[in-house]
């Protein structure tokens, strides 16, 4: 179990976060959502510890916000960044590499449940991961947060700019990290249907803080209209 209490974030004097409070559960999938600049990555930033505002994290038992970003790391949390972040001159085998280095157990080689799920990446472990198309690229960049075997994934708009075949294929990955590994996966997320289809339990923000909290399957027309439109 993941849990926020009283998160706050300022740049410099300007407030981003502002008394966020959520719970996100083992086993299922929690969508953070909103309008752009609402506080999303800067939310997701924080947790992972690349920011450091004021509130509480835990973990399960753990306080985990006075860690730094590489003991979280340790801890099983991983994000999957806005934009993927693949490193473009090392290869996929490289980049998933990288992944290794958040192992609580040592582990030195790539599980080889990430190929059966993405299977193109090891078609492709010799090419450099600035060759990969978009939604290939988004399949390495969760690829490698698989690698360390996390316990908290979180994805930042992992469909943004990715055909619907791969974001259909994505989808049902998490779902089966949820269902085989009791995995705890957040997910901003501003294409609805997506978070209709594969979200269990859902925030909105607005301006900073939580504006309202629902099931995934019971989005109102009104919510929408009211705080997710443009
Ligand atoms: N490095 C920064 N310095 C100053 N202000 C920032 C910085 N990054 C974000 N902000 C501001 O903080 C607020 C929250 O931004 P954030 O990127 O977290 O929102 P978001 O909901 O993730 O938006 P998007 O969907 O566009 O990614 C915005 O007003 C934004 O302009």
């Amino acid at each position: 179990m993941l849990n926020l209490r009283n998160i706050e974030f300022a740049y410099g004097g300007v407030k981003a976060l502002d008394d966020v409070n959520m719970t996100m559960a083992p086993g299922k999938m929690t969508c953070v959502m909103g309008r752009n600049g609402v506080g999303k990555t800067t939310l997701m930033q924080n947790i992972i510890g690349l920011l450091r505002g004021s509130g509480s994290i835990t973990l399960g038992d753990e306080e985990i916000s006075g860690m730094t970003a590489h003991r979280r790391a340790q801890m099983g949390v991983a994000l999957v960044p806005q934009g993927r972040m693949i490193f473009p001159k090392l290869t996929v085998e490289e980049n998933l590499r990288i992944g290794l280095q958040a192992r609580r157990d040592g582990g030195k080689s790539i599980p080889h449940e990430v190929f059966e799920v993405f299977p193109i990446l090891k078609d492709f472990l010799k090419r450099n991961g600035g060759d990969l198309s978009g939604g290939q690229q988004q399949q390495l960049a969760i690829a490698r947060a698989m690698v360390g075997e996390p316990r908290v994934m979180l994805l930042d708009e992992p469909t943004e700019g990715i055909q619907p075949n791969v974001i259909q294929q994505i989808g049902h990955v998490l779902k089966k990290l949820i269902a085989e590994k009791g995995m705890t996966i957040v997910l901003v997320e501003q294409y609805l249907d997506f978070v209709k289809e594969f979200g269990d339990h859902v925030y909105i923000m607005n301006r900073g803080t939580v504006v309202a909290e629902t099931s995934a399957s019971d989005m109102t027309p009104e919510l929408v209209n009211d705080h997710l439109s443009v």
